[in-house]
């Protein structure tokens, strides 16, 4: 059996970052990753950056197998780029095979060249992200039409007629980004309205503005079988009592995803699961076994890249730091969903203020009334801010706009610091953009 003082299982966010970090601050370090195509983990192999690189060659009219091309070349240097990141480090070894727990400090790696390797550790930290959910759907089973996201961004052709199961981050993603290469997107969600957690007004602007682009939106959808015949998929689903049925060329599966936990081992181990099938960890990213952290989307924390690099920072902080460093101090975390124009959101909005009997003002402003959005030739969507009334303290914003992923953070920093509305309503902002725009947001409320 090979000893390392750290192991880590997961080339992702938090994973690549420490193992980089042990090994400059005189630690060995051993990153086991199973698949040589995912140095670097979901973000820049197979997520984030990927999908934004196809969105954003959509809108620029490229041709979809140039796009995938172009999206592949990316991946490839970034991977590449990540891999030295760590292997180049003296004291890091980088090995490419599947881990699983033997013990609870021992491990066993099915190694891509065939053989069998043992590792004990001192330390281990788990980053093995998460999996695509799959319904449990009759005929609904992975082939070259049924897929996920990572597949629908390898395909050899657009379909001509793409089904999206599931109206989330990403399936919305991926609809506008089908939809402007020139696929017959239709999304067919179980639930009653799209972005069923934001308020009804901002949900119905961007339902509305996507059913402008030509997507169609199938809710209250209960998907009941799939039929591939090795050319189409034939979807059969129950709406508003009546039994309907489509024919598509591909399905794309975005029905969420859940922690990564397959061949894991952990039932070789003393580490526990959440009711979520998480693994279960503290406020500072401790498992049940001592000495063994999980961190990012395997921990069933928010599902973001952010998140995991913030889970570095905690357990950085505890092995290098004063230890004080938590997921209690996560109270303000912005999100942004990347449609044209971007949903992006921090705190609360309307509905959960009114669900936790906030007493709070509503400040909204319509996107047209922005210059910037005129320069920007898209004036769609709306700011909208829900501030505490007495303290005057913002509690949330949601802005359906151009740039919004970008001044999102602007209003996340002010409610960070604490600071009332009214510092963002007189502060001097340059012009003209997006972000100036908060004078007038915050001008006066409407509720
Ligand atoms: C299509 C898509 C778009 C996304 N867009 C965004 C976005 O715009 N912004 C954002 O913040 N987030 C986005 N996300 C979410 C984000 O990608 C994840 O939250 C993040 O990458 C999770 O990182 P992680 O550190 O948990 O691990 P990951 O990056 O998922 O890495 C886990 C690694 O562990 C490896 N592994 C698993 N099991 C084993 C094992 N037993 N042995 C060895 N190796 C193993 C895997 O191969 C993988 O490389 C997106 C996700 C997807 C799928
Ligand atoms: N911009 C970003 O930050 C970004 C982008 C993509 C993904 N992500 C991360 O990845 C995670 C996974 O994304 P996702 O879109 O798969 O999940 P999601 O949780 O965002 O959305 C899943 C959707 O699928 C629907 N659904 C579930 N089961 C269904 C069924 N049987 N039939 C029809 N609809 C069904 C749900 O109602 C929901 O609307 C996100 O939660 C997010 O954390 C983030």
């Amino acid at each position: 059996m090979e000893k390392f003082k750290n192991v880590v299982i997961g080339f992702g966010k938090a994973g690549k970052t420490l193992a980089k970090f042990l090994a400059q601050h005189d630690e060995e370090v051993l990153l086991i990753e199973r698949s040589n195509q995912m140095y670097g983990g979901t973000c820049i192999n197979v997520g984030c950056l990927p999908s934004k690189n196809m969105i954003i060659n959509g809108q620029r009219h490229l041709e979809f197998a140039d796009a995938v091309a172009k999206r592949g070349t990316m991946t490839k240097q970034l991977r590449n780029k990540n891999y030295h990141m760590v292997a180049d480090e003296p004291l890091a070894t980088v090995w490419n095979g599947q881990a699983s727990f033997v013990g609870n400090h021992e491990l066993k790696v099915a190694m891509a060249d065939g053989t069998t390797r043992q590792v004990a550790a001192e330390r281990v930290f788990i980053n093995t992200g998460a999996t695509p959910v799959w319904p449990k759907v009759p005929g609904l089973t992975p082939s070259e039409r049924i897929v996920s996201s990572k597949e629908a961004m390898e395909l050899a052709k657009k379909p001509a007629r793409l089904a999206i199961i599931g109206g989330g981050y990403i399936g919305l993603e991926f609809a506008e980004m089908f939809n402007s290469y020139g696929s017959e997107v239709t999304i067919l969600d179980h639930h009653a309205q799209l972005l069923g957690r934001e308020d009804a007004d901002v949900a119905a602007e961007v339902t509305n503005d996507l059913a402008n682009l030509g997507i169609k939106i199938e809710l209250n959808a209960e998907l009941t079988s799939a039929t591939d015949n090795g050319q189409q998929v034939l979807l059969t689903y129950q709406q508003a009592g009546q039994k309907r049925q489509t024919e598509f060329d591909a399905v794309l599966v975005a029905a969420g995803r859940r922690p990564n936990i397959d061949g894991l081992g952990l039932e070789n181990t003393d580490i526990a699961l959440t009711k979520r099938d998480a693994i279960q960890v503290d406020q500072y990213l401790r498992t049940t076994v001592p000495n063994v952290w999980a961190l990012g989307d395997v921990n069933g924390g928010p599902m973001f890249t952010y998140i995991s690099l913030d889970d570095f920072r905690i357990v950085k902080d505890q092995l290098f730091g004063e230890g004080k460093r938590t997921t209690a101090d996560r109270n303000v975390v912005p999100t942004a969903s990347f449609l044209t124009p971007p949903l992006a959101n921090v705190g609360i909005n309307e509905r959960q203020a009114q669900a936790d009997n906030k007493d709070y003002l509503v400040f909204k402003l319509p996107v047209k009334a922005i210059p910037k959005a005129r320069v920007l030739e898209d004036q769609r969507g709306v700011y909208k801010a829900i501030v505490d009334r007495d303290s005057h303290r913002i509690l949330g914003a949601t802005l359906y706009a151009a740039e919004s992923h970008e001044t999102i953070n602007l209003i996340a920093l002010a409610m960070k610091a604490g600071l009332p509305y009214e510092t963002l309503r007189d502060m001097i902002f340059t012009h003209p953009t997006m972000s100036e725009a908060l004078n007038d947001l915050f001008k006066a409320p409407v509720k």
